[in-house]
Protein backbone atom coordinates (compact mmCIF):
# COMPACT_ATOMS: atom_id res chain seq x y z
CA UNK A 1 0.00 0.00 0.00
CA UNK A 2 1.37 3.65 -1.02
CA UNK A 3 -1.28 5.90 -0.86
CA UNK A 4 -1.46 7.98 2.81
CA UNK A 5 -4.68 7.74 4.51
CA UNK A 6 -7.19 10.68 5.04
CA UNK A 7 -8.17 10.63 8.58
CA UNK A 8 -12.07 11.94 8.43
CA UNK A 9 -12.50 10.68 11.90
CA UNK A 10 -9.41 12.37 13.23
CA UNK A 11 -10.73 15.49 10.98
CA UNK A 12 -14.18 15.68 12.28
CA UNK A 13 -13.13 15.35 15.93
CA UNK A 14 -11.52 18.64 15.35
CA UNK A 15 -14.58 20.33 13.70
CA UNK A 16 -16.71 19.42 16.17
CA UNK A 17 -14.78 21.08 18.88
CA UNK A 18 -14.45 23.85 17.03
CA UNK A 19 -18.60 23.64 17.00
CA UNK A 20 -18.65 22.99 20.68
CA UNK A 21 -16.32 26.12 21.54
CA UNK A 22 -18.87 28.55 19.58
CA UNK A 23 -21.77 26.75 21.03
CA UNK A 24 -20.50 27.89 24.40
CA UNK A 25 -19.78 31.18 23.68
CA UNK A 26 -23.47 31.54 21.93
CA UNK A 27 -24.79 30.29 25.20
CA UNK A 28 -23.05 33.02 26.70
CA UNK A 29 -23.65 35.90 24.06
CA UNK A 30 -26.74 34.74 23.62
CA UNK A 31 -28.67 32.67 26.42
CA UNK A 32 -29.18 30.80 24.26
CA UNK A 33 -27.98 27.69 21.83
CA UNK A 34 -28.67 26.06 18.60
CA UNK A 35 -31.06 23.16 17.88
CA UNK A 36 -31.34 20.65 15.65
CA UNK A 37 -34.51 18.37 14.69
CA UNK A 38 -34.26 15.35 12.97
CA UNK A 39 -37.71 13.63 11.37
CA UNK A 40 -37.04 10.02 11.42
CA UNK A 41 -39.99 8.12 9.41
CA UNK A 42 -40.22 4.12 10.17
CA UNK A 43 -38.08 1.48 11.51
CA UNK A 44 -34.76 0.99 9.34
CA UNK A 45 -32.46 0.00 11.45
CA UNK A 46 -29.15 1.91 10.08
CA UNK A 47 -30.95 4.89 10.15
CA UNK A 48 -31.60 4.46 13.62
CA UNK A 49 -27.93 3.98 14.65
CA UNK A 50 -27.30 7.15 12.76
CA UNK A 51 -30.13 9.36 14.13
CA UNK A 52 -28.84 8.31 17.13
CA UNK A 53 -25.36 8.81 16.74
CA UNK A 54 -26.46 12.53 15.33
CA UNK A 55 -28.03 13.04 18.56
CA UNK A 56 -25.53 12.34 20.93
CA UNK A 57 -22.97 14.48 19.04
CA UNK A 58 -25.35 17.66 18.86
CA UNK A 59 -25.70 17.06 22.61
CA UNK A 60 -21.92 16.89 23.08
CA UNK A 61 -21.60 19.76 21.16
CA UNK A 62 -24.06 21.53 23.79
CA UNK A 63 -26.65 21.90 21.35
CA UNK A 64 -30.24 20.99 21.80
CA UNK A 65 -31.31 17.81 19.80
CA UNK A 66 -35.05 17.32 18.86
CA UNK A 67 -36.36 13.99 17.82
CA UNK A 68 -38.85 12.95 16.03
CA UNK A 69 -39.43 9.52 14.96
CA UNK A 70 -43.16 8.56 13.32
CA UNK A 71 -44.39 5.28 12.49
CA UNK A 72 -43.88 4.21 9.38
CA UNK A 73 -47.73 4.43 8.09
CA UNK A 74 -47.22 8.26 9.05
CA UNK A 75 -49.36 9.93 6.35
CA UNK A 76 -48.10 13.27 4.10
CA UNK A 77 -50.46 15.64 5.88
CA UNK A 78 -48.99 14.67 9.46
CA UNK A 79 -45.74 14.62 7.66
CA UNK A 80 -46.23 18.31 6.54
CA UNK A 81 -47.26 19.32 9.75
CA UNK A 82 -45.28 18.40 11.51
CA UNK A 83 -42.69 20.31 9.13
CA UNK A 84 -44.87 23.21 9.76
CA UNK A 85 -44.32 22.75 13.87
CA UNK A 86 -40.63 22.89 13.33
CA UNK A 87 -40.35 25.97 10.83
CA UNK A 88 -42.24 27.78 13.41
CA UNK A 89 -40.43 26.38 16.75
CA UNK A 90 -37.71 29.50 17.48
CA UNK A 91 -35.82 26.92 19.45
CA UNK A 92 -35.22 24.69 16.83
CA UNK A 93 -32.38 26.35 13.97
CA UNK A 94 -31.88 22.89 11.79
CA UNK A 95 -34.40 20.40 10.57
CA UNK A 96 -33.13 17.03 8.87
CA UNK A 97 -35.98 14.93 7.59
CA UNK A 98 -33.99 11.21 6.96
CA UNK A 99 -33.79 9.95 4.27
CA UNK A 100 -34.96 7.85 2.14
CA UNK A 101 -38.75 8.20 3.14
CA UNK A 102 -41.04 4.85 3.25
CA UNK A 103 -42.34 5.10 -0.61
CA UNK A 104 -46.17 6.14 0.24
CA UNK A 105 -44.52 9.49 1.00
CA UNK A 106 -43.26 12.32 -1.84
CA UNK A 107 -39.94 13.52 -0.57
CA UNK A 108 -39.65 16.31 -2.65
CA UNK A 109 -42.91 17.71 -1.07
CA UNK A 110 -41.56 17.49 2.51
CA UNK A 111 -37.66 18.66 2.16
CA UNK A 112 -39.28 21.90 -0.20
CA UNK A 113 -41.70 22.68 3.00
CA UNK A 114 -38.76 22.90 5.34
CA UNK A 115 -37.50 26.49 5.54
CA UNK A 116 -34.83 27.12 3.85
CA UNK A 117 -32.65 28.80 6.73
CA UNK A 118 -33.21 25.75 9.00
CA UNK A 119 -32.81 23.32 5.87
CA UNK A 120 -29.44 22.16 7.31
CA UNK A 121 -28.79 19.07 4.80
CA UNK A 122 -29.08 21.86 1.66
CA UNK A 123 -31.59 19.83 -0.16
CA UNK A 124 -34.32 22.62 -0.30
CA UNK A 125 -34.94 24.24 -4.24
CA UNK A 126 -33.48 27.04 -3.07
CA UNK A 127 -30.48 25.99 -1.45
CA UNK A 128 -29.83 23.86 -4.41
CA UNK A 129 -30.14 27.21 -6.44
CA UNK A 130 -28.06 29.62 -4.76
CA UNK A 131 -24.88 26.76 -4.28
CA UNK A 132 -25.46 26.38 -8.33
CA UNK A 133 -25.35 30.40 -8.50
CA UNK A 134 -22.27 30.50 -6.40
CA UNK A 135 -24.60 32.79 -3.53
CA UNK A 136 -24.36 31.68 -0.08
CA UNK A 137 -26.45 28.40 0.75
CA UNK A 138 -27.05 25.85 3.64
CA UNK A 139 -24.41 23.35 1.58
CA UNK A 140 -25.19 19.50 2.01
CA UNK A 141 -23.37 18.01 4.54
CA UNK A 142 -21.81 14.90 2.90
CA UNK A 143 -20.37 17.09 -0.32
CA UNK A 144 -19.09 19.73 2.37
CA UNK A 145 -17.02 17.24 4.29
CA UNK A 146 -15.41 15.80 0.99
CA UNK A 147 -14.34 19.64 0.46
CA UNK A 148 -13.01 20.17 3.94
CA UNK A 149 -11.05 16.78 3.52
CA UNK A 150 -9.60 17.75 -0.10
CA UNK A 151 -9.12 21.20 1.04
CA UNK A 152 -6.83 20.57 3.64
CA UNK A 153 -5.09 17.43 1.90
CA UNK A 154 -4.53 19.70 -1.00
CA UNK A 155 -5.13 23.51 -0.07
CA UNK A 156 -5.96 24.37 -3.51
CA UNK A 157 -7.52 22.54 -5.71
CA UNK A 158 -7.57 25.48 -8.86
CA UNK A 159 -7.31 23.63 -12.22
CA UNK A 160 -7.29 19.82 -11.11
CA UNK A 161 -9.21 17.05 -12.84
CA UNK A 162 -12.47 15.46 -10.77
CA UNK A 163 -14.62 13.18 -11.67
CA UNK A 164 -17.44 12.46 -9.36
CA UNK A 165 -18.88 8.67 -10.08
CA UNK A 166 -22.69 9.19 -9.40
CA UNK A 167 -25.31 12.05 -9.85
CA UNK A 168 -27.88 12.08 -7.17
CA UNK A 169 -28.98 14.82 -5.93
CA UNK A 170 -27.79 14.93 -1.87
CA UNK A 171 -24.14 13.67 -3.04
CA UNK A 172 -23.24 13.66 -6.74
CA UNK A 173 -24.55 16.47 -8.22
CA UNK A 174 -23.91 19.04 -4.97
CA UNK A 175 -20.06 17.40 -4.70
CA UNK A 176 -19.62 18.60 -8.65
CA UNK A 177 -21.24 22.14 -8.12
CA UNK A 178 -18.63 22.17 -4.95
CA UNK A 179 -15.52 21.38 -6.90
CA UNK A 180 -16.23 23.44 -9.71
CA UNK A 181 -16.66 26.54 -7.17
CA UNK A 182 -13.20 25.41 -6.26
CA UNK A 183 -12.04 25.95 -10.45
CA UNK A 184 -12.00 22.05 -10.61
CA UNK A 185 -12.51 20.71 -13.74
CA UNK A 186 -15.49 18.57 -13.42
CA UNK A 187 -16.81 15.54 -14.66
CA UNK A 188 -19.63 13.52 -13.18
CA UNK A 189 -19.59 9.88 -14.36
CA UNK A 190 -23.07 7.54 -14.00
CA UNK A 191 -24.54 4.37 -14.74
CA UNK A 192 -24.73 5.44 -18.53
CA UNK A 193 -21.27 6.46 -18.92
CA UNK A 194 -19.25 4.37 -21.53
CA UNK A 195 -15.86 3.23 -20.60
CA UNK A 196 -16.19 4.71 -16.92
CA UNK A 197 -12.88 3.30 -15.62
CA UNK A 198 -11.32 5.33 -18.27
CA UNK A 199 -13.49 8.50 -17.90
CA UNK A 200 -12.21 7.76 -13.66
CA UNK A 201 -8.60 6.87 -14.20
CA UNK A 202 -8.64 10.68 -15.75
CA UNK A 203 -9.26 11.92 -12.32
CA UNK A 204 -6.94 14.05 -10.13
CA UNK A 205 -9.76 13.54 -7.63
CA UNK A 206 -11.98 10.80 -7.77
CA UNK A 207 -15.09 11.34 -5.51
CA UNK A 208 -16.80 7.15 -5.34
CA UNK A 209 -20.72 7.50 -4.47
CA UNK A 210 -22.38 4.91 -6.03
CA UNK A 211 -23.73 2.40 -3.51
CA UNK A 212 -21.89 -0.62 -4.73
CA UNK A 213 -20.04 -1.97 -2.36
CA UNK A 214 -16.48 -2.36 -3.29
CA UNK A 215 -17.43 -1.90 -6.79
CA UNK A 216 -14.39 0.97 -7.67
CA UNK A 217 -10.52 -1.21 -7.85
CA UNK A 218 -7.44 0.28 -8.37
CA UNK A 219 -7.79 -0.21 -12.50
CA UNK A 220 -10.46 3.13 -11.99
CA UNK A 221 -7.62 5.34 -10.21
CA UNK A 222 -4.65 7.59 -11.93
CA UNK A 223 -1.35 6.82 -10.22
CA UNK A 224 -1.23 9.55 -7.13
CA UNK A 225 -4.74 10.27 -7.33
CA UNK A 226 -6.75 11.42 -4.12
CA UNK A 227 -10.03 8.93 -3.75
CA UNK A 228 -13.03 9.90 -1.40
CA UNK A 229 -15.02 6.94 -1.08
CA UNK A 230 -18.28 8.31 0.10
CA UNK A 231 -19.78 4.57 -0.23
CA UNK A 232 -21.54 3.21 3.34
CA UNK A 233 -22.88 -0.37 2.70
CA UNK A 234 -23.33 -2.98 5.20
CA UNK A 235 -22.19 -6.75 3.66
CA UNK A 236 -22.24 -10.09 5.63
CA UNK A 237 -18.33 -11.48 5.16
CA UNK A 238 -17.15 -14.89 6.95
CA UNK A 239 -20.25 -14.97 8.96
CA UNK A 240 -20.07 -11.37 10.16
CA UNK A 241 -21.77 -7.53 9.61
CA UNK A 242 -19.19 -5.04 8.33
CA UNK A 243 -19.32 -1.65 7.08
CA UNK A 244 -17.23 -1.07 3.28
CA UNK A 245 -17.16 1.86 1.30
CA UNK A 246 -17.90 2.02 -3.10
CA UNK A 247 -14.10 1.29 -3.30
CA UNK A 248 -12.39 -1.65 -3.03
CA UNK A 249 -9.77 -0.18 -0.46
CA UNK A 250 -6.70 -2.46 -1.07
CA UNK A 251 -6.46 -2.09 -4.30
CA UNK A 252 -7.32 1.23 -4.39
CA UNK A 253 -4.69 2.24 -2.20
CA UNK A 254 -1.87 0.04 -4.30
CA UNK A 255 -2.13 3.21 -6.47
CA UNK A 256 -3.69 6.31 -5.00
CA UNK A 257 -1.58 9.13 -3.43
CA UNK A 258 -4.14 9.32 -0.58
CA UNK A 259 -7.73 7.32 0.14
CA UNK A 260 -10.58 8.02 2.54
CA UNK A 261 -11.07 5.04 4.80
CA UNK A 262 -14.72 3.15 4.94
CA UNK A 263 -15.56 3.54 8.25
CA UNK A 264 -13.37 6.42 9.21
CA UNK A 265 -13.90 8.59 6.31
CA UNK A 266 -16.61 10.66 4.69
CA UNK A 267 -19.21 9.10 7.72
CA UNK A 268 -18.08 11.31 10.90
CA UNK A 269 -17.46 14.26 8.64
CA UNK A 270 -21.20 14.44 7.47
CA UNK A 271 -22.25 14.55 10.90
CA UNK A 272 -20.11 17.27 11.71
CA UNK A 273 -20.82 19.11 8.89
CA UNK A 274 -24.20 18.78 10.09
CA UNK A 275 -23.69 20.72 13.66
CA UNK A 276 -21.38 23.17 11.44
CA UNK A 277 -24.53 23.75 9.37
CA UNK A 278 -27.01 24.06 12.63
CA UNK A 279 -24.58 26.58 13.95
CA UNK A 280 -23.98 28.43 10.74
CA UNK A 281 -27.98 28.53 10.67
CA UNK A 282 -28.41 29.94 14.55
CA UNK A 283 -25.72 32.70 13.10
CA UNK A 284 -27.90 33.79 10.04
CA UNK A 285 -31.00 33.75 12.09
CA UNK A 286 -29.39 35.91 14.52
CA UNK A 287 -27.49 38.40 12.32
CA UNK A 288 -24.25 37.14 13.93
CA UNK A 289 -20.97 36.50 12.31
CA UNK A 290 -20.62 32.89 10.88
CA UNK A 291 -18.33 30.70 12.24
CA UNK A 292 -14.40 30.92 10.25
CA UNK A 293 -13.29 27.68 8.55
CA UNK A 294 -16.84 25.52 9.03
CA UNK A 295 -18.83 26.83 5.67
CA UNK A 296 -17.89 26.09 2.01
N1 LIG B 1 -20.90 8.89 4.12
C1 LIG B 1 -22.06 9.51 4.14
O1 LIG B 1 -22.28 10.36 4.94
C2 LIG B 1 -23.09 9.18 3.13
C3 LIG B 1 -22.93 8.06 2.38
N2 LIG B 1 -23.81 7.74 1.40
C4 LIG B 1 -23.49 6.56 0.59
O2 LIG B 1 -23.01 7.01 -0.68
C5 LIG B 1 -23.39 6.10 -1.69
C6 LIG B 1 -24.19 6.84 -2.74
O3 LIG B 1 -25.35 7.39 -2.17
P1 LIG B 1 -26.47 8.14 -3.05
O4 LIG B 1 -25.83 9.20 -3.85
O5 LIG B 1 -27.56 8.46 -2.14
O6 LIG B 1 -26.91 6.93 -4.01
P2 LIG B 1 -27.94 6.83 -5.20
O7 LIG B 1 -28.32 5.41 -5.30
O8 LIG B 1 -28.98 7.88 -5.09
O9 LIG B 1 -27.05 7.21 -6.49
C7 LIG B 1 -26.08 6.34 -6.97
C8 LIG B 1 -25.47 6.91 -8.24
O10 LIG B 1 -24.48 5.98 -8.68
C9 LIG B 1 -24.72 5.66 -10.04
N3 LIG B 1 -24.40 4.25 -10.28
C10 LIG B 1 -25.00 3.16 -9.75
N4 LIG B 1 -24.44 2.03 -10.21
C11 LIG B 1 -23.46 2.42 -11.06
C12 LIG B 1 -22.53 1.71 -11.85
N5 LIG B 1 -22.49 0.38 -11.88
N6 LIG B 1 -21.68 2.43 -12.61
C13 LIG B 1 -21.69 3.77 -12.61
N7 LIG B 1 -22.56 4.50 -11.85
C14 LIG B 1 -23.43 3.83 -11.10
C15 LIG B 1 -26.18 5.92 -10.29
O11 LIG B 1 -26.32 6.22 -11.67
P3 LIG B 1 -27.76 6.54 -12.36
O12 LIG B 1 -28.11 7.93 -11.91
O13 LIG B 1 -27.47 6.45 -13.81
O14 LIG B 1 -28.71 5.50 -11.86
C16 LIG B 1 -26.44 7.10 -9.37
O15 LIG B 1 -26.21 8.32 -10.02
C17 LIG B 1 -24.15 5.01 -0.96
O16 LIG B 1 -23.22 3.97 -0.65
C18 LIG B 1 -24.64 5.67 0.30
O17 LIG B 1 -24.82 4.74 1.34
C19 LIG B 1 -24.87 8.55 1.13
C20 LIG B 1 -25.10 9.68 1.85
C21 LIG B 1 -24.24 10.07 2.95
N1 LIG C 1 -31.55 13.67 5.21
C1 LIG C 1 -30.48 12.87 5.24
N2 LIG C 1 -29.25 13.41 5.37
C2 LIG C 1 -28.14 12.60 5.42
O1 LIG C 1 -27.00 13.10 5.53
C3 LIG C 1 -28.31 11.17 5.33
C4 LIG C 1 -29.62 10.68 5.20
N3 LIG C 1 -30.68 11.54 5.14
N4 LIG C 1 -29.84 9.35 5.08
C5 LIG C 1 -28.75 8.39 5.21
C6 LIG C 1 -27.42 8.95 4.77
C7 LIG C 1 -26.24 8.17 5.31
N5 LIG C 1 -25.52 9.08 6.17
C8 LIG C 1 -24.45 8.73 6.99
C9 LIG C 1 -23.79 9.63 7.79
C10 LIG C 1 -22.77 9.26 8.65
C11 LIG C 1 -22.34 7.95 8.72
C12 LIG C 1 -21.24 7.59 9.65
O2 LIG C 1 -20.89 8.30 10.56
N6 LIG C 1 -20.59 6.41 9.44
C13 LIG C 1 -19.49 5.92 10.26
C14 LIG C 1 -19.72 4.52 10.73
C15 LIG C 1 -21.04 4.26 11.39
C16 LIG C 1 -21.27 2.78 11.67
O3 LIG C 1 -20.36 2.12 12.20
O4 LIG C 1 -22.37 2.31 11.34
C17 LIG C 1 -18.21 5.90 9.44
O5 LIG C 1 -18.30 5.90 8.21
O6 LIG C 1 -17.14 5.88 10.04
C18 LIG C 1 -22.96 7.03 7.90
C19 LIG C 1 -23.99 7.41 7.05
C20 LIG C 1 -26.17 10.29 6.15
N7 LIG C 1 -27.24 10.28 5.38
Amino acid sequence: MSAAIIDGKAFAATIRARVADHVARLRDEQGTAPGLAVVLVGEDPASQVYVRSKGKMTKECGMQSFEHRLPADTTQVDLMALIARLNADAQVHGILVQLPLPAHLDSDLVINAIDPAKDVDGFHVSNVGLLGTGQKAMVPCTPLGCLMMLRDHHGSLSGMDAVVLGRSNIVGKPMAQLLLGDSCTVTIAHSRTRDLAEVTRRADILVAAVGRPEMVTGDYVKPGATVIDVGINRVERDGASRLVGDCDFASCAEVAGAITPVPGGVGPMTIACLLANTVTAFCRAHDLKEPDGLTA
